[in-house]
């Protein structure tokens, strides 16, 4: 039997690990319509790619639309023709949106605060106009492992974005079907499979914060590779994973 490259033991570990995240916790149940909101980064892309893939397996039977939102008032260069038929191969459509916001009407709130904002109501409208149920984001194991450590940090209380959300105002549930894949592993393979890198021009992206987390945690694995299993834990012993 051929030994698997690199590339094909990255895979395999992102497309077991994405299975596994599903399973769990039952992120995807027979009749689902998914709108995967798709920025363009190497993480939707990867999102698109997997459930694109799953589409294809007979059972749960599912459907998954696509979504790139831009702000008009922020100059982003994503090449949305290239989001078009990256999703066109797995037979998903991709949906581009343009929306904005006004920095200067709230300046009590942060513009990445507006922005982000923004773009999940215009997340939600949209799935509700195709009828979509459920809305997929890329967030990864590690998001979930910084997001928690910045809550306990600077927000003093033990949560963080989980895999599973059911929004209590709208029929909607957030899902994060890569809650168990690795950074590391999707970073392998973006440049295995040549994901096209998206010119980002954010004149607000200062992320200090969450850069400095990742720093502090990469520290902590050096001290203990199993860190972040057991924070993982600790938050699917404290039910912070799924919220119905
Ligand atoms: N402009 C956008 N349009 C649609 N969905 C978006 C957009 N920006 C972010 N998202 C969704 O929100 C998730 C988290 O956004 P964030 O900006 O934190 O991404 P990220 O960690 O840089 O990941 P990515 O590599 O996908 O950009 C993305 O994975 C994607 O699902």
């Amino acid at each position: 039997m051929a030994i698997p490259t690199d590339e094909q033991k990255i895979e395999r570990r992102i497309v077991s690990r994405f299975h596994k995240g599903i399973s769990k916790y039952n992120l995807i149940e027979e009749g689902d319509r998914i709108l995967a909101g798709i920025s363009g980064g190497k993480d939707s892309l990867c999102l698109l790619e997997m459930l694109g893939r799953r589409m294809k397996i007979d059972k749960p039977h599912f459907t998954v639309e696509a979504v790139h939102i831009r702000m008009e008032n922020i100059k982003y260069e994503t090449d949305t023709g290239y989001l078009e038929e990256f999703a066109a191969q797995y037979g998903i459509k991709m949906h581009c949106l343009t929306t904005g916001f006004n920095a200067h009407t709230d300046t009590r709130k942060s513009p990445c605060f507006l922005c982000s904002w923004n773009r999940r109501k215009q997340m939600f409208m949209k799935a509700q106009e195709l009828g979509c149920n459920k809305i997929a984001l890329g967030h990864h194991m590690d998001d979930i492992i910084h997001t928690a450590m910045m809550n306990e940090f600077f927000q003093g209380h033990f949560s963080t974005m989980p895999a599973m959300l059911k929004m209590r105002k709208m029929p909607l549930t957030i899902i994060r079907p890569l809650c168990m894949v690795e950074e590391s592993d999707i970073y392998r393979y973006a440049r295995y499979r040549g994901y096209e890198k998206q010119v980002k021009l954010c004149p607000y992206e200062t992320n200090s914060h969450r850069s400095d987390i990742r720093d502090i945690f990469g520290r902590i694995e050096e001290m203990n590779p199993e860190a972040r299993y057991s924070v993982w834990n600790a938050l699917e012993s404290e039910g912070k994973l799924i919220e119905v």
